[in-house]
């Protein structure tokens, strides 16, 4: 881990966002906390990783929390399967014993991705090529599935497409685009599978992956908010109403993990981690094993009784951007001491 200073640009040409970048430089050398010393950057795989000195108090824990076998017998169904928070669930499923069938757009992806985790940990991984926007293929990915396991005892929606983009520039098929894949896509599989299951008489946990502002909305990215907050309503409506046909239905609300995918679309310059961080209370962002952990947790005979559940798992940025006095974190101890003075001077109303 080395410090470095903040404010490099490196080679991202363009006015705007060296302006937008030296503003963060000015804002954080004025708000006097979490200048350039107490910024550290791990750099691996030609990434870099922003982190506090404070991170180190939350480091990750990435080894596989479930005892193993705990999805011998059982099989996954797992949407945008072949990378990154995908993968990594798959990858976990897969270690504790389950069949997993992955399935999104690209099959050589998927391929790659099922033989690689499937070498690792012996149990078979199968890939199907389906795009969630569309219903037919739905259908016709899940009568693979049925030939190939049967039907799943786990199905986890985590396929998502997102960019940002102001809203005054979204085309109408950027919106539809979005939420097709996040909202029709989710309730396509969900309303495919659940009837499948229901007729068999058989039992299943469901996972959403959403997000942070499917709850508070956010701009930028609207229709993936839009459409991440109609998935949190589907499955916490499904919740009530399909246990009886004993499904659960759950939800993850990721905050900021580095992923490729997310990454690429959400901060393509990499000019807003740094920010992002100052506003994680521990300092980090969250790493792809630890959702998985949670996922599987979830998804599993130990988690029988949770239903409806809607997991916030952020590293505590959704509460830290929401308190209205939360950036007097940033003001230091001989600050408090004339801020105190000069309230405790203030005598009346
Ligand atoms: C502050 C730091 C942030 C760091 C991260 C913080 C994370 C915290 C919370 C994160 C939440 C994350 C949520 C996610 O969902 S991340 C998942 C991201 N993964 C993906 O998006 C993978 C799949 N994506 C894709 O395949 C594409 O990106 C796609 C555009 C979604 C779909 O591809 P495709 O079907 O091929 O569509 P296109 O034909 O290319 O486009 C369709 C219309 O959309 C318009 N469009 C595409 N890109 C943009 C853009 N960048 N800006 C504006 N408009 C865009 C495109 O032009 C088409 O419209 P038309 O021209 O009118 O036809
Ligand atoms: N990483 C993060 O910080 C956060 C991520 N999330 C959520 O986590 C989930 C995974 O995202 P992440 O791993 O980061 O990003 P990825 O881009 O790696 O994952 C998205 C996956 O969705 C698949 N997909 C996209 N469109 C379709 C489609 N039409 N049909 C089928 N599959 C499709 C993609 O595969 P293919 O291209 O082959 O179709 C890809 O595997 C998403 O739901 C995202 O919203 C939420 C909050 C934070």
């Amino acid at each position: 881990m080395v410090p470095v200073s903040v404010g490099q640009a490196g080679n991202v040409s363009g006015l705007l966002l060296s302006l937008i970048l030296s503003e963060q430089v000015q804002n954080r050398t004025d708000s006097v906390d979490f200048g350039p010393s107490q910024l550290w950057c791990h750099r691996f795989a030609g990434l870099r990783s922003y982190a506090t000195p404070h991170s180190q108090f939350f480091a990750p824990s990435e080894g596989i929390m479930l005892p193993a076998g705990s999805y011998n017998n059982k099989v996954a169904f797992i949407t945008g399967g072949g990378t990154g928070l995908g993968r990594a669930m798959t990858g976990v499923l897969s270690q504790l014993g389950a069949q997993c069938v992955i399935a999104s757009r690209k099959l050589e992806v998927l391929q790659q991705t099922a033989t690689e985790i499937s070498s690792q940990t012996g149990n078979k991984v199968h890939a199907v090529q389906c795009d969630v926007r569309d219903p037919q293929a739905v259908s016709r990915c899940v009568d693979q599935m049925v030939e190939l396991t049967g039907l799943p005892d786990v199905i986890i929606n985590n396929a998502a497409g997102n960019f940002i983009c102001p809203s005054e520039r979204l085309s109408a098929n950027g919106w539809k685009s979005i939420t097709d894949i996040v909202l029709n896509g989710t309730a396509f599989v969900t309303l495919e599978l659940g009837k499948r299951l229901i007729q068999n008489q058989k039992g299943a946990s469901f996972l959403a992956i959403t997000t942070i502002y499917a709850e508070s909305g956010s701009g930028f990215v609207v229709p993936s908010a839009s459409a991440k907050a109609g998935v949190e309503a589907l499955y916490k409506s499904l919740a009530a109403e399909w246990g009886r046909y004993g499904h659960r239905f759950n939800i993850i609300q990721p905050g900021p993990i580095r992923t490729k995918g997310a990454f690429s679309r959400l901060d393509p310059t990499g000019t807003f981690e740094k920010s992002m961080i100052g506003r994680i209370p521990t300092g980090r962002l969250g790493k792809p094993a630890e959702l998985a952990n949670l996922a599987a947790y979830l998804s599993s005979d130990y988690a029988s009784w949770m239903s409806g559940a809607v997991i916030r798992f952020d590293g505590g940025e959704y509460v830290s951007m929401a308190g209205e006095f939360n950036e007097l974190r940033k003001v230091t101890d001989d600050q408090w001491k004339m801020l105190e003075t000069m309230i405790r001077s203030t005598k009346g109303s």
